[in-house]
């Protein structure tokens, strides 16, 4: 890969993953020991499960059985002896502290070079249990194998997956791949040393440079960028960036008011795999429009990232925008933060993005052995598995404490969620999968809903991001005698983890030195791996999103149905005089006696947004009102 200076600072890396060995006697937990017999039951007994001897491909069906017996939890009169009902895993968790500390020591991961630790311990699985998962977690690294050597990996798609590639071009299956993602590469670092130097200048701006980034997009087009803004662009970046990432006007209007008259300065960048999705489409069109009416061209200061000839690519192609960069075919949206989709954006605030590269790089290395102790992706998957039951019985709360981390787990959230929640396996079996993320930042959120997670529903596990490094170097001081501001974001970190664990809370800890290029891209792509790895535990096709279609289906039905609408009220509108319509006579017109609230709701917003004017009655009581256009439009008629 051609090296190249400036804002991709190119860096090298030798690999070489490191666990913390003890010679200390294993004591694991041995939670199923203390469980009452009916629960131990439920989480050890593989004779009661006559698939646990051979869990290949689907999560046991005994697990499964686990749903009725939460809602029954979640459901229990508060009188309820809550002995009765909280699952097994509540129960048991060793608590012995020196045993706690030979089990911390005894699982704890450590990635030298990356300077990242995983902590296992204060997840309760047994000895046991970690046994009988060996062969499936066998089976799904043969699986990562075969979808790292070019797999369909996603079958209903027909597509390979291949962001692994992207950090390590060489991985790719054919040399055709390998230089697209080389080339693709040179050309982002090329183009960004050329925004940010001055080479490449917007042609009206009185700055003479382009200042700031408009980027439009959504989805795994939006949170990757977002994430690593928020975690990695220095305080004075070289173009600020701004995100649209929804089709709410008064979003869209609130970024370009704040961007003002250094709209003229501003490269937009417009980010979209499909190149056809609404939201992104509409933000184009508000900014264009923003263009026009400043008096600029928006051809010269607009970006496309999308795949090749797409209606995107295309638009950009026609319309001579300033730059193209491609998205690839086996490049999923949620995982594209290594594509030009996050590389892009980076590398223009200033961010290493090769830094990011190795990092990732390196995390898919470890996370390439197939010794499950040793592989960090694995044991996240492993305690996934473990503490919901592997059926999403849990939720998983993620708290990193460090502000520049805060959409973390917004960012995981897209990408465990719409990876992991499926309704069918992959051998059509409805199984209704998935696992719940959200969590913002700690210790803010210790003043939020911490006191639930403590004491209130247990339905979640946590996993703690720490960061070890307070501040740069030579910035610290003592607010207090002995103690600065960041041990007291530390004390809060390891005061929550324990009294958590106090009350049987399970939980996760990553730890890492410092939120770098390098440590952000090394989280992302264990986060990645381990839900490749739990999708392959539980048979399921983490790289597909057919759920999401219904929603933008039954969109597009609401707003063809929105035309019939005003195609309606513009004939009574029309008349001499005019004819206000009830919602039932618009639905009967339309032929439609069955969309009577949809319609309603059509006519409430139109005539809040000024489109429709209700000539009786009031919202309140939906029946009472008859409607018309303020505007009769002949030409329709
Ligand atoms: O990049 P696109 O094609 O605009 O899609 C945006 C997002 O929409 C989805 O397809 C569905 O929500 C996501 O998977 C994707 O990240």
């Amino acid at each position: 890969m051609a090296s190249v200076s400036g804002v991709c600072t190119s860096s090298s890396s030798t690999f070489k993953p490191e666990r913390i060995t003890s010679r200390a006697t294993r004591t694991a937990t041995t939670a199923s020991a203390s469980l009452s017999p009916s629960l131990r039951f439920l989480r050890n007994d593989s004779a009661s499960c006559p698939n646990r001897s051979k869990l290949v491909s689907r999560p046991c069906d005994r697990l499964l059985h686990l749903r009725p017996t939460q809602s029954v939890a979640r459901e229990a009169p508060a009188n309820f002896s809550s002995s009765e009902v909280v699952p097994k895993e509540s129960k048991g968790l060793e608590k012995d502290p020196i045993s706690l500390w030979h089990r911390y020591v005894e699982w704890l991961y450590q990635h030298k070079e990356l300077g990242l630790y995983l902590d296992v311990s204060r997840i309760g699985f047994t000895d046991e249990f970690f046994k009988e998962m060996e062969p499936r977690f066998q089976a799904s690294f043969r699986a990562m194998e075969e979808l790292e050597r070019g797999a369909i990996a996603n079958p209903d798609e027909g597509r390979m997956v291949g962001h692994y590639w992207l950090r390590s071009s060489h991985l790719a299956p054919t040399p055709f791949l390998r230089l697209q993602i080389d080339k693709t590469l040179d050309a982002i670092c090329k183009f960004a040393d050329d925004v940010v130097g001055g080479k490449i200048k917007p042609p009206s701006s009185p700055a003479g440079r382009f200042t700031q980034i408009l980027s439009v997009g959504i989805g795994g087009s939006a949170l990757g960028p977002q994430f690593v803004a928020e975690a990695l662009a220095p305080d004075n970046p070289p173009l600020k960036i701004r995100f649209i990432d929804n089709t709410d006007p008064g979003g869209i209007d609130h970024q370009i008011a704040q961007l003002g008259s250094e709209l003229a300065s501003t490269l937009v960048i417009v980010i979209s795999k499909s190149g056809g999705t609404p939201e992104t489409r509409n933000g184009l069109l508000e900014v264009q429009k923003a263009f026009r009416e400043a008096g600029l061209d928006f051809s010269k200061q607009g970006v496309a990232i999308t795949q090749e000839n797409s209606l995107l690519d295309n638009t950009a192609r026609i319309e001579g925008w300033l730059a193209r960069f491609p998205m690839f075919d086996w490049v999923g949206g949620r995982t594209s933060e290594m594509s030009a989709v996050g590389l892009l954006p980076a590398a223009l605030q200033g961010i290493d993005i090769k830094e990011m590269l190795a990092g990732a790089s390196l995390m898919d290395e470890a996370n390439r052995t197939t010794v499950v102790k040793n592989n960090p992706a694995a044991l996240l998957a492993l305690c996934w598995y473990w503490a919901s039951d592997g059926v999403g019985s849990k939720d998983m709360v993620v708290l990193p404490y460090k502000d520049s981390l805060l959409l973390f787990s917004r960012y995981l959230q897209q990408l465990v969620m719409e990876s992991l929640g499926k309704e069918f396996d992959l051998d059509g079996n409805r199984v209704n999968q998935g696992l719940t993320v959200y969590g913002n930042k700690g210790s803010t959120d210790q003043h939020a809903y911490i006191q639930q997670l403590r004491e209130g529903v247990h339905n979640f596990f946590v996993t703690f991001i720490e960061v070890l490094r307070d501040r740069p170097p030579g910035h610290d001081w003592e607010l207090e005698p002995g103690v600065t501001c960041g041990d007291y974001l530390f004390g809060m970190l390891q005061g929550t983890r324990s009294a958590l664990y106090a009350n049987n809370r399970e939980s996760i800890t990553v730890t890492v030195q410092e939120v770098t290029p390098r440590s952000v891209g090394a989280l992302i792509a264990l986060y990645e791996r381990a839900v490749g790895i739990y999708a392959s535990l539980i048979n399921i096709n983490a790289y597909h999103q057919p759920g999401v279609e219904a929603g933008k289906k039954a969109a597009g039905e609401v707003l063809a149905l929105q035309k019939r609408v005003l195609t309606v009220l513009n004939e009574a509108s029309c008349k001499e005089p005019v004819e206000p319509l009830t919602p039932e006579e618009i639905a009967d017109r339309c032929h439609v006696p069955e969309d009577i609230e949809m319609i309603y709701k059509i006519v409430a917003h139109m005539a809040a947004n000024d489109r429709a004017i209700i000539a009786e009655g009031s919202c309140g009581s939906p029946r009472s009102i008859k409607i018309y256009l303020g505007e009769c439009n002949v030409d329709e008629l």
